[in-house]
């Protein structure tokens, strides 16, 4: 399946099983041939321009050579800087060195201080990365990342953890390419925390393995696929009441502005009528958006609701007997911001979570994350899978880490990295909005796994369409993002209707 994703170890035991039933350096030619298809794409027109292919010493480094030897058979100027290590190289990546040297392909054995590439091919290190990047390797990936072509990378941009997006440390550095081809199976790392910056647009090359061969995914890639069925059009016969009220309870004196971006998020969203209670007294209604109902949190009914509870809301003794009962409640509820800190501090509250019967949803980012489980941001980022999945564990809800590449977590375990979005949703506010959109999706009646897959997918690609505008991403602000949410929801919906 095109949105499957496997771990390192997986893709480990993938080629095991495929090369035994192929002759040897099958696989590795297969890929050079695919990768060089790959850039004469890219480089289009300019074939004419020298190509430099980078070789490291394992056969992340052979498949670049397999790359270097087809470039210049279809009469590409191919450079391999070619640097093996103090290993001997494996047979496959020999057989690939000797096919390169015979023919046309220029060796150098260092960078030259300019040169103007038409393409680099990053094939320095794969899925075999043990360690930071040091010395010599270091200086050509600072070197390529200085460059201003387009920059290939083979199965994985060098320096990354394929299976959590981190760069490889400390102090380590990857390459930022502009397209990565990546081999038997999509990895998580390439699309969450450093992934997204270092892969950019990824595309997946099977090597003509057999799909029986392949294992149930490790994760997912989300796609509108996994919640179109819960898109209808809207019946001509309906009224407000059929798609559910969203009460966001928040606001604090002085915090008003994040449950009316949340309250927006849940309008634009679709929800039939939106409240808002407010645990202060806040403003009696909002000027932009008259159609919110502003009410005091303290005796609210919260029956029928489904509930947002968080943006806002403050730490008080008053916040943490509003989010008990809204824990207590049967209503549908996603927790967000200070609610989440709230039942962090709190094993009772924690508890309460656990054992609700109604669907619940939470969308920490990561500092959140970290007060959950009792970690550092650090830990939380250095495996956002591992932490989304625990956090669902714990609390028996649905669970969206936010950041670069979203996880989206089920308390089965099952994960989804959602795709959409951009450095734009990076704003103040962005994350209300997420709320109040999965508010509305709860509100009609979608489960909670759906209705966190599709308000993160609706969210990010909310802020890939202002971009598209002109909007963004530097100076994209929260309260533009519900109409653009509003647009691909409707957009959505008329695809499939
Ligand atoms: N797994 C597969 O099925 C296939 C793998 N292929 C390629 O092979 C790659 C995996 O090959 P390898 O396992 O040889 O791994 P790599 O090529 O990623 O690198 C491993 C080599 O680098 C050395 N090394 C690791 N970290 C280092 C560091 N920081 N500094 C210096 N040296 C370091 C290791 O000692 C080893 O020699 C894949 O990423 C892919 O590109 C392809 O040929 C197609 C099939
Ligand atoms: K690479």
């Amino acid at each position: 399946m095109d949105n499957h994703l496997y771990t390192v170890a997986q893709v480990r035991a993938i080629e095991e099983a495929a090369c035994a039933g192929l002759p040897p350096g099958t696989l590795m030619r297969r890929a050079g041939d695919a990768a060089a298809r790959f850039a004469l794409e890219l480089l289009g027109e300019r074939r004419d321009k020298p190509v430099l292919v980078l070789a490291g010493p394992g056969n992340n480094g052979g498949d670049a050579l397999e790359v270097a030897a087809n470039l210049a058979d279809s009469g590409v100027d191919a450079t391999v800087l070619f640097q093996p290590g103090q290993r001997e190289i494996s047979d496959e990546a020999q057989s690939a060195h000797e096919r390169a040297r015979s023919g046309t392909v220029g060796f150098i054995d260092m960078l030259p201080p300019s040169g103007d590439w038409g393409l680099v091919v990053d094939g320095l290190f794969g899925i075999g990365l043990a360690r930071p990047i040091e010395g010599d390797y270091r200086e050509m990936v600072e070197a390529v990342n200085a460059m201003r072509c387009p920059v290939l990378a083979l199965d994985v941009p060098s320096g990354l953890d394929a299976d959590t997006g981190a760069v490889i440390g400390p102090g380590g550095v990857a390459v930022r390419a502009t397209h990565t081809i990546t081999f038997l199976g999509d990895k998580s790392g390439l699309h969450t925390l450093d992934g997204r910056d270092s892969a950019g647009h990824v595309r997946v090359e099977m090597l003509g393995v057999s799909p029986e061969l392949l294992p149930p995914p490790s994760a997912r890639l989300g796609t509108a696929e996994l919640f179109a069925h819960r898109l209808a059009a809207r019946r001509h016969n309906s009224h407000k009441g059929s798609f559910g009220d969203v009460a966001v309870l928040g606001g604090a004196h002085g915090m008003a502005g994040a449950p009316v971006l949340a309250a927006r998020g849940a309008l634009y969203g679709g929800a039939g009528r939106v409240f808002v209670a407010m645990l202060d007294s806040g403003p009696g209604y909002d000027s932009v958006q008259p159609e919110l109902m502003f009410r005091t949190a303290d005796g609210f009914d919260f029956t029928g609701r489904t509930l947002v509870i968080g943006p806002g809301m403050g730490d008080s003794a008053g916040a943490m007997r509003l989010l008990a009962r809204a824990l207590d409640s049967d209503s549908p509820l996603l927790v967000d911001a200070d609610a989440i800190n709230l039942i962090g501090a709190s094993p009772d509250l924690l508890a309460r979570l656990a054992g609700r019967g109604a669907p619940s949803v939470l969308t920490p980012h990561p500092l959140e994350a970290a007060r959950l489980l009792g970690q550092s941001t650090g830990v939380i980022q250095a495996d956002r899978l591992a932490a989304a999945r625990e956090i669902a564990l714990r609390t028996r809800a649905t669970v969206i880490l936010k950041g670069s590449g979203s996880v989206i977590a089920q308390p089965d375990g099952a994960l989804v990295i959602n795709p959409t979005g951009n450095a734009g949703l990076a704003t103040a506010g962005s994350g209300d909005v997420l709320a109040g959109i999965c508010g509305a999706l709860l509100a009609q009646a979608w489960p909670a796994g759906e209705a966190a897959i599709g308000a993160a997918w609706i969210h990010g690609a909310a802020a890939d369409l202002l971009v598209a505008h002109g909007i963004g991403p530097i100076g994209m602000t929260a309260g533009e993002l519900p109409a653009a949410a509003r647009a691909v929801l409707n957009l959505l919906v008329a695809e499939v209707s």
